[in-house]
């Protein structure tokens, strides 16, 4: 093909897209676009997206330009929801229009994840993958889960006390042997497990989406997905495989006389966006509650204080224990609001063209729920919002931090097994460690924002020494 051709080719398409884009988003007459952030002739807002600690602009942007805040710039408009309501109003009430998903060509098509179901398009095959999934993580049955989850909690108080220094990779581990062995009935026996490996590695490269190699992450993630369920359906078959999501969901099918014909995809892609979500998300949680611990000698005094009158010495807090642990239920939620591990939250994409407030929306723009923002919101958890103060939670009459797991009908379907596994991790380590400075180190005092690392999922920045266990 001449080069003229390819050329001529790029032009058109362009000139289509640029037409079809501005035809996307012209303002119906009475109508007019939200506030926000004055962009530059054709390229509109593009400058603007701030390139690390995104939730620090995005907050700033809610405090200058209100409720709704929109950027436009060529082939995306972005909307923030900065209040309450309009969170429940557009992905709660409006949730039929506002529950799709970006379509990424790195993350579907490079790194072939275009199966799981955090990335699904809102519609027949998302929500079939969403119903097999509540199968296995809903309220009821998580229940299940209590011997593992104390099972890894127990080794998680073992390693803290043979090597204190490592325990980023501790909290790590527990988290991925946890999920492994529900999802496929797997024990890893320690952080070096390949099973354990071979999703550390993938998931930390699946975020950094676009480097060089991306067609080998695609396999690396295949091999994620299939290779577990191998095993699984191996050890069925030799008669010792334990529970797991994998062969419920096989028993499920084989009871199914209107199984559907891709059945087979389902017991993948189940467990594996399990084992893809699970992990970052809720270390990230712990090891924000260590940092955190550090910093506030007196909230950790509190939570000792309840334990040793609930639990008492010579026991280690149990699943029966948490109902009466107010406190320490109350730092989770603190940890979940203040420290918010996915602070602007996985966006949504809306299907058709809305007007919210008088405010014209277009169809395809990427919708933001700004949890960082909604989470410190002051008219909602006090003027202290800024604060970290696990006691407010203390007064039943605040809001609950759901933010922090989502919107909508794409809200995190595994909020409540993460809750589980986080509690009595939380009330197991203080139970039995002071968490104190290494020594030689100050207590850190570090401005709020400093604590994180920048990324869609944030943890306590490692570069920063953050604390010994003392027995
Ligand atoms: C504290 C721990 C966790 C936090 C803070 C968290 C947070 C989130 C957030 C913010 C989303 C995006 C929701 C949205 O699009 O509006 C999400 C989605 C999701 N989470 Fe979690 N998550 C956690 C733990 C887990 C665990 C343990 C699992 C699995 C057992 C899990 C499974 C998922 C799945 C499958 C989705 C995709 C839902 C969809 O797109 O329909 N998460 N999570």
């Amino acid at each position: 093909m001449a080069f003229s051709t390819v050329a001529y080719t790029g032009l058109a398409g362009l000139a289509l897209y640029v037409v079809s884009h501005w035809w996307n988003n012209r303002i119906p007459r009475g109508l007019k676009r939200p506030p926000g952030p004055p962009g530059r002739l054709l390229i509109g807002n593009l400058l603007d997206l701030p390139k690390s600690k995104e939730w620090v602009t995005f907050d700033r942007w809610a405090k200058e330009y209100g409720d709704l805040c929109y950027l436009n710039m060529p082939g995306a408009s972005i909307l923030f929801v900065n209040s309450h309501e309009l969170a429940k109003e557009l992905f709660d009430k409006r949730g039929n229009i506002y529950s799709n998903r970006y379509q990424s060509t790195v993350l579907n098509d490079l790194i072939k994840l275009d199966w799981s179901m955090i990335l699904t398009q809102y519609g027949e095959r998302w929500r079939r993958t969403r119903t097999y999934f509540h199968q296995f993580f809903n309220q009821t049955v998580i229940e299940n889960y209590y011997d593992i989850q104390i099972k890894y909690t127990k080794m998680l108080l073992k390693r803290l006390h043979q090597s204190p220094e490592d325990y980023r990779t501790h909290v790590r581990y527990i988290f991925g042997a946890s999920i492994l062995e529900v999802s496929y009935g797997i024990q890893p026996m320690s952080e070096t497990d390949p099973f354990i490996v071979l999703s550390d590695t993938t998931i930390q490269r699946a975020t950094e989406a676009g480097i060089p190699g991306t067609y080998l992450l695609g396999e690396q993630v295949i091999e994620m997905l299939n290779k577990p369920v191998e095993v699984a359906k191996n050890n069925m078959r030799n008669g010792d495989a334990r529970p797991s999501v994998v062969s419920g969901l096989i028993e499920t099918f084989e009871n199914d006389s209107n199984r559907p014909d891709d059945y087979e995809d389902f017991i993948k892609h189940v467990p594996g966006v399990a084992y893809i979500t699970a992990v970052d998300t809720s270390a990230g949680v712990l090891l924000h509650f260590f940092h955190m611990m550090l910093l506030h000698p007196e909230v950790q005094k509190q939570a000792q204080e309840e334990l040793d009158e609930v639990v008492g010495p010579g026991a280690l807090p149990s699943f029966k224990d948490l109902g009466k642990l107010k406190y320490i239920k109350a730092i989770f939620q603190e940890l979940l609001r203040y420290n918010a591990v996915v602070p602007i939250a996985v966006p949504h994409v809306l299907n058709v063209n809305d007007v919210v407030n008088g405010y014209f929306i277009p169809k395809g723009t990427i919708v933001f729920g700004n949890s960082w923002t909604l989470l410190r919101s002051k008219s909602f958890y006090g003027l202290d919002a800024d604060k970290f103060n696990p006691a407010r939670f203390l007064d039943e009459r605040t809001p609950y931090p759901d933010f922090a797991f989502g919107y909508g009908r794409r809200a995190c379907p595994g909020k409540h097994f993460s809750e589980n596994s986080i509690l009595i991790a939380i009330a197991n380590v203080l139970h039995l460690f002071h968490i104190l400075p290494f020594e030689g180190e100050n207590e850190p005092e570090l401005p709020a924002e400093d604590h994180f690392d920048s990324g869609t999922i944030l943890s306590p920045d490692a570069t920063k020494t953050l604390g010994e266990l003392d027995h």
